[in-house]
């Protein structure tokens, strides 16, 4: 969380805004950690590793733990998957949908998915890391006073039960996220 944390009045600076803007609502921040595993598989192509999506929360820090430098990761750019491989001792960082949501979809949240390699097991572990229960999901204020909301806003709460109860398909969470005036 202190990862984050320091990037918190960068964020805001690189958005015009007040260094402290996006500060409270990470007091009593949400981490979770979630471990995956890939097993090597011989039909590597006919099997699905992670299905594509993007992560919900404000930003993930993913870090590959075994050493092995596997194709294993890849996001969506321009409509195509590109490799992310890992870099050793770095963490790959993902920009999530509520960092989105947050900036009014100036930052964008990054589709990506996992696959399966036909020799080598991968493993990673992704630290997941949100605003506390208490931040409302939405534009910042001092965003949309200046251009038109193309999010909602939600309490957390119902936005973590919209998310973990929606299909992890691609975009389409952050989609019924959107207004409906906005295409
Ligand atoms: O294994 C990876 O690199 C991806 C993990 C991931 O996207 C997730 O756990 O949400
Ligand atoms: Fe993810």
């Amino acid at each position: 969380m202190n990862i984050v944390k320091r990037l918190l009045p960068i964020i805001a600076k690189n958005l015009g805004l007040q260094p402290d803007a996006l500060t409270d609502k990470f007091t009593d921040g949400i981490q979770s950690i979630k471990m995956n595993c890939y097993p090597p598989c011989a039909q590597a192509t006919n099997v699905v590793g992670l299905s594509p999506h993007s992560d919900a929360g404000f930003m993930t820090l993913v870090l590959q733990v075994n050493q092995v430098q596997v194709h294993g990761r890849q996001i969506r750019r321009n409509g195509t998957w590109v490799f992310v491989m890992p870099l050793d001792g770095a963490f790959v960082v993902n920009l999530g949908d509520t960092l989105r949501i947050f900036t009014n979809g100036k930052y964008k949240s990054i589709e990506h998915r996992g696959i399966v390699d036909t020799a080598k097991e991968r493993m990673s572990v992704a630290a997941f890391h949100g605003p506390n229960m208490h931040a409302k999901i939405g534009p910042l204020e001092e965003i949309v006073v200046n251009e038109v909301q193309a999010y909602k806003r939600v309490d957390h709460e119902n936005f973590r039960r919209l998310f973990f109860s929606a299909k992890l398909i691609g975009k389409s969470f952050i989609e019924q996220m959107k207004l409906k005036s906005i295409s």
